[in-house]
């Protein structure tokens, strides 16, 4: 009986079982527990073995050989536990099928997806293993359009736990990092009274200057300028007119902080985090990275943080934050609005930034496409009309086609956002899926917009399928072949879907459609002379938003 005698007397047989046994139970509370800070996980890696140090003793010649032969013992059992377990038929994710690496360590998929490849990764794991594939140790992927109401809608998962970012400082939560149904409802509400149909009205103004803006900017270059650079400074000066009072002016003075890059290299990191949401607590202690991540934060928050001194001067998105519009009894504290202002800045400049480039890049890359979308505007707009206005936008179904197209096709979100049953809230079945509590999920929107079973000729860039589709007189080009017309409109989720879905997809639209319906009017566009064109597809990368590369165009004003 090992308990009964005296320590110093255990044989080492016991000893060993000894290490074995904590190694087990370390294991256990990992597993039940999750524990994420970094001072728990330090002491139960580090400080379990002290005491086993003192069973060796008594069995080998020096104290450094005790120490060394514990933690070896403990931490190997420890592996070797997780090890077997993941990969065991007793884990409930054992009957999803996927890689053996990826039911072993989520560092497989991150190490198989560097450089910006996660939206193909995922793809070709769907084409290889079906439509729930074991995407980590405790992951699942989807790409059944059949389950994204019942995964994501009112009655489906909240939000995973990857957002938890907010673990890195002390963190007044954004609207995206409530995982709570009950509290991101609360804390949404201003968002949606700021982006319903009269707000949007509202800010029409604000959209028109600045599209107004980068024309201009655009003409005066008249010979090359990189599009994509030029898009990207239009979308921020937006958003800061939005979420922060205005006065950005990078359409002006250029990129001279380097915001952008902070903005890519932060998003590099939210790839991380999302994978491994215990990486935050450890980073944190990284001045480097901590400075870097500091920065990007304040770059919103400075703003933010003049917009709310400044008070109510125009009806912009802050004004609906900070209950400007007096629809609640209080206002929110300032740190909360400035963290949704800082979010709104992020989350609204870099996505509409790398639709509109790709979508320029595709119209230029098919003139047949550019041409159809002129003689649109040009049809709306006649020359002299105002083509910033939206008057005619609901009539534009080109111009609606296109869009759409472009969102199918370079989702700015490729691998959407997870969602998780919440830590006691139990295992849940969605659809003919068992997902146990601890799971996270995600319906990969890259793969589901390419899958020949929701929409036919997937990897073809062809808006007209959106008129097809509407019945809006569109030929099918195939009227006999065997597969038809396949349009499943419910796979279709750039904006994801529920209520957690993209606050802002209505003020995205808007702005898309009166940028590209400007710029289409005024200026003439062509790919530069000696840059290759594919470039620009080899560029885009994931990286949980998107990037795209370098486009350079020659721009010339139309007459
Ligand atoms: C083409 C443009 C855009 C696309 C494709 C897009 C897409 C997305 C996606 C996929 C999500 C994740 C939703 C989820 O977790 O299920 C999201 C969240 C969000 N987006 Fe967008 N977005 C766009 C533009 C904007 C704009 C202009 C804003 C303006 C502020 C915005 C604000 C937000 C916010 C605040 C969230 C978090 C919502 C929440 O947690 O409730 N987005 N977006």
């Amino acid at each position: 009986m090992v308990l009964l005698q005296p320590l110093s007397e255990l044989q080492l047989r016991d000893v060993i079982a000894t290490h074995v046994a904590a190694s087990l139970i370390v294991h256990y509370v990992f597993r039940r527990w999750e524990p994420s800070s970094p001072i728990l996980v330090a002491l139960l890696l580090l400080a379990t073995p002290i005491p086993l140090v003192s069973l060796l003793l008594p069995h080998v010649a020096h104290w450094i050989y005790a120490i060394t032969a514990s933690y070896s013992l403990f931490l190997s059992t420890l592996v070797l536990s997780i090890i077997s377990y993941r990969l065991s038929p007793f884990h409930p994710l054992a009957r999803y099928p996927g890689p053996l690496m990826c039911r072993v360590s989520k560092w497989w998929m991150v190490w198989e997806t560097r450089g910006g490849q996660q939206h193909h990764w995922y793809k070709r794991m769907h084409e290889q293993y079906g439509d729930a594939v074991r995407t980590g140790p405790n992951d699942i992927s989807f790409v059944d359009a059949s389950i994204i109401a019942s995964l994501m809608g009112t009655t489906g998962l909240p939000k995973g736990p990857s957002r938890s970012a907010a673990g890195m400082f002390p963190a007044i939560k954004a609207l995206i990092m409530f995982r709570d149904p009950v509290e991101h409802a609360h804390r949404r509400k201003p968002w949606n009274r700021a982006f319903n149909s009269a707000a949007l009205k509202e800010y029409q103004p604000k959209v028109a200057h600045r599209a107004s803006q980068l024309v201009e900017g655009l003409a005066k270059r008249n010979g090359v300028a990189d599009l994509s650079l030029w898009v990207s400074w239009f979308a921020y000066d937006f958003m800061g007119d939005m979420a922060s009072g205005g006065g950005t002016a990078m359409m002006q003075n250029g990129d001279g902080d380097d915001l952008w890059y902070l903005l890519r290299t932060g998003m590099v990191s939210s790839f991380l985090f999302e994978q491994m949401n215990w990486l935050p607590h450890i980073l944190k202690y990284i001045p480097k990275f901590r400075d870097r991540v500091q920065r990007m934060r304040y770059m919103g928050i400075n703003r933010a943080k003049a917009r709310f001194e400044r008070g109510a001067e125009t009806k912009d998105l802050f004004y609906f934050l900070s209950n400007e519009d007096g629809s609640e009894k209080e206002k929110p504290p300032m740190p909360v609005v400035v963290s949704d202002g800082a979010l709104a800045l992020i989350a609204g400049s870099d996505t509409t930034m790398i639709v509109l480039s790709a979508l320029f890049w595709n119209i230029l890359y098919q003139p047949e496409v550019y041409k159809r979308l002129r003689e649109e505007v040009d049809k709306f707009y006649p020359s002299g009309e105002d083509s910033t206005s939206t008057e005619h936008h609901p009539q534009m179904a080109y111009l609606e086609a296109v869009i759409n197209e472009t969102l199918r096709m370079y989702p700015p979100v490729p691998s959407g956002s997870q969602r998780a049953p919440l830590v006691g809230g139990g295992d849940r079945i969605i659809g003919q899926y068992y997902i146990p509590e601890g799971t996270t999920t995600r319906m990969h929107i890259y793969s589901l917009h390419r899958d020949p079973r929701n929409f036919t000729d997937p990897e073809r860039y062809w808006p007209e399928r959106w008129l097809i589709a509407e019945g809006l007189g569109e030929a099918n080009p195939n009227p006999g072949s065997k597969e038809g017309f396949v349009h499943n409109a419910n796979a279709f989720i750039p904006f994801s879907f529920g209520p957690a879905n993209c606050v802002g997809k209505n003020l995205a639209m808007q702005e898309m459609r009166v940028v590209v319906c400007h710029v289409v009017h005024e200026l003439d566009l062509a790919f530069a002379d000696g840059w290759d064109p594919t470039e620009f597809e080899k560029a885009y990368r994931d990286h949980f938003v998107a990037e795209v590369g370098r486009l350079p165009v020659v721009v010339r004003q139309r007459v």
